[in-house]
């Protein structure tokens, strides 16, 4: 039986308030330091590991955030969760992303099917369809094949798929695996359909149209503009798309497609890469092989987030320590700075999956909390980042806990030696020397040179970014704010608050306006 509680109704939580904060500058600092890289390290799936030595946890925090993971029943939470509880309350729908890359617990029947079967019945029918293509089965009306996907689709049904496809682009390369080149359709401004139309050769070129509603405006207006575009060019646009979308949605039923793959309601947009939402365009780009190793990343990740000890939980254990800091040492913000070229648009997928997530003011039931619940998100690859906005996160006024990832060794291999030391290194060097500058900080007579030190930080470390380490990445995070939404008695499930202002934007086409929105209407010429 669990209990959905608030987090301050814990006793665990008003323990926690009581420990005594780590003065991180002093524990970074000699000896101490070098022990704490050593000791605080969780493996993660893929021979990647969890580093929080640099964050601000000693022993005793550790035991206090264990008693609450325990209390909060965040293990226990999690398994009904998988075996098929009705965890988003808003919507009154099982949360069931996990299963589309491993049966976790029990089977789990929703509408009289085996849901299990159901996705790895639509990951068959994608991977057979994206090796009809490769093998040149499927092909355009002139007989010839395909050589370019292009994904329309926004938030979650962008984002993900988008960040990944970025992340494997070039390993792919490297790794002769690239079958098919990818681009992304997202935002309703003409210009971006119009600059992805002009960078494809639209006659070699399969569109996978990604709606899980089947109902988002950007999506269907990019779906015309780019059936205009075909048919401009003397093609037949049935030809030339496919369609993931859930079964209930209106484009289900249309026959305007190549090919036709679903998920469900029990798949969140931003939490549907490892379904056909990523799949289909991730299989056509990389060959199922790929997609198949990166699913097993996520999954091996999702089994290490049953472990109750949350020294052997990377994803509890992080979700525990953001609590921690938002909760009780009043952090607003956290930072995602992938160390990797590759993840360069890993932050903007966090930031919906974190902040869609978690971003809310009622708990489960729909009562006001009386605390913060899921911070800021925001990043950018470093060590870009550096030459950015580190200015503030290391002499600002907000401490910003910031989230690091970085691999030993980079995708492409090709490097150059320059002072003694690769580019690999240069990166690796900076990311080391970024931790410690943040929690030691400097000392310096000159206060506008002085660094305050004590800012946290925590570190994910590969060997090197492939479909199972991006797997296990992606998983890591997804769980994270499972765990913290657990955590906030929130429901991390549904996104009401994205409403109110798709209704005002239809007003204001259908003209329908009065006081200010009507000013702003006029003021842009509407
Ligand atoms: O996949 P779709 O149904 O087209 O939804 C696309 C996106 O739009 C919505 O506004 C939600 O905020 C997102 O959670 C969702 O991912």
């Amino acid at each position: 039986m669990v209990n959905w509680n608030n987090l301050d109704t814990l006793a665990s939580f008003q323990t926690l308030t009581n420990v005594k904060e780590v003065d991180l500058k002093a524990a970074m600092t000699g000896e101490s330091g070098a022990d704490r890289v050593k000791r605080y390290s969780v493996p993660m799936a893929a021979g990647m590991a969890f580093n929080y030595a640099a964050k601000k946890v000693d022993d005793d925090v550790l035991e206090a955030l264990a008693k609450l993971a325990e209390e909060a029943q965040l293990a226990e939470k999690y398994k009904e969760l998988y075996n098929g509880a009705v965890i988003n309350t808003g919507e009154k729908r099982l949360v069931l992303h996990q299963l589309t890359r491993g049966q976790l617990g029990e089977k789990v029947v929703a509408d009289g099917v085996d849901k299990r079967e159901f996705y790895v019945e639509q990951q068959k029918k994608f991977s057979e369809f994206a090796e009809k293509v490769h093998a040149g089965e499927i092909v355009n009306a002139a007989g010839e094949k395909f050589t370019t996907v292009v994904q329309i689709g926004i938030g979650g049904s962008d984002l993900g798929p988008r960040a990944m496809y970025l992340a494997l682009e070039n390993w792919a390369k490297k790794n002769d695996t690239l079958k098919m080149e990818a681009k992304f359709i997202s935002n309703v401004d003409p210009d971006d359909a119009a600059a992805v139309l002009n960078s494809v050769d639209v006659a070699h070129s399969i569109f996978v149209l990604v709606s899980k509603s089947g109902t988002t405006l950007e999506t269907l207006t990019n779906e015309s503009f780019v059936k205009d575009a075909l048919k401009n060019a003397g093609l037949d646009p049935a030809k030339h798309m496919i369609a993931v979308t859930s079964e209930t949605s209106p484009l289900a039923k249309s026959a305007d497609y190549l090919a036709a793959f679903f998920m469900d309601d029990y798949i969140g947009g931003r939490f549907s890469s490892t379904s056909a939402v990523g799949g289909a365009v991730l299989s056509l780009a990389f060959g199922p092989d790929v997609f198949a190793q990166f699913l097993e990343g996520a999954a091996e990740e999702d089994k290490l987030s049953m472990n109750e000890n949350i020294l052997e939980n990377p994803e509890m254990l992080d979700a525990l320590i953001g609590v921690y800091e938002r909760n009780i040492l009043g952090y607003q913000a956290t930072a995602v700075l992938p160390y990797s070229q590759a993840l360069s648009r890993f932050p903007a997928h966090l930031q919906q999956l974190d902040m869609e997530s978690n971003g809310k003011s009622v708990n489960r039931f729909g009562e006001p909390v009386n605390y913060v619940t899921g911070p800021v998100i925001f990043g950018e690859p470093g060590t870009n980042g550096q030459h950015s906005f580190y200015q503030l996160l290391h002499q600002g006024t907000n401490i910003v806990p910031l989230q690091f990832v970085g691999f030993k060794n980079s995708q492409i291999g090709t490097d150059v030696v320059i002072e003694d030391s690769t580019s690999q290194q240069k990166l690796c060097a900076n990311v080391a020397a970024q931790i410690v500058a943040f929690a030691c900080g400097k000392e310096d007579e000159n206060s506008n040179k002085n660094f305050e030190g004590g800012r946290p930080s925590s570190i994910i470390i590969g060997d090197q970014l492939d479909p199972k380490a991006l797997g296990a990445l992606l998983a890591h995070f997804e769980n994270k704010i499972m765990f913290q939404g657990f955590l906030w008695n929130v429901n991390s499930f549904d996104q009401e608050g994205v409403q109110l202002g798709k209704v005002l934007a239809k007003r204001v086409l259908a003209h329908d306006t009065d006081g200010a929105l009507k000013e702003y209407s006029d003021l842009l010429n509407i």
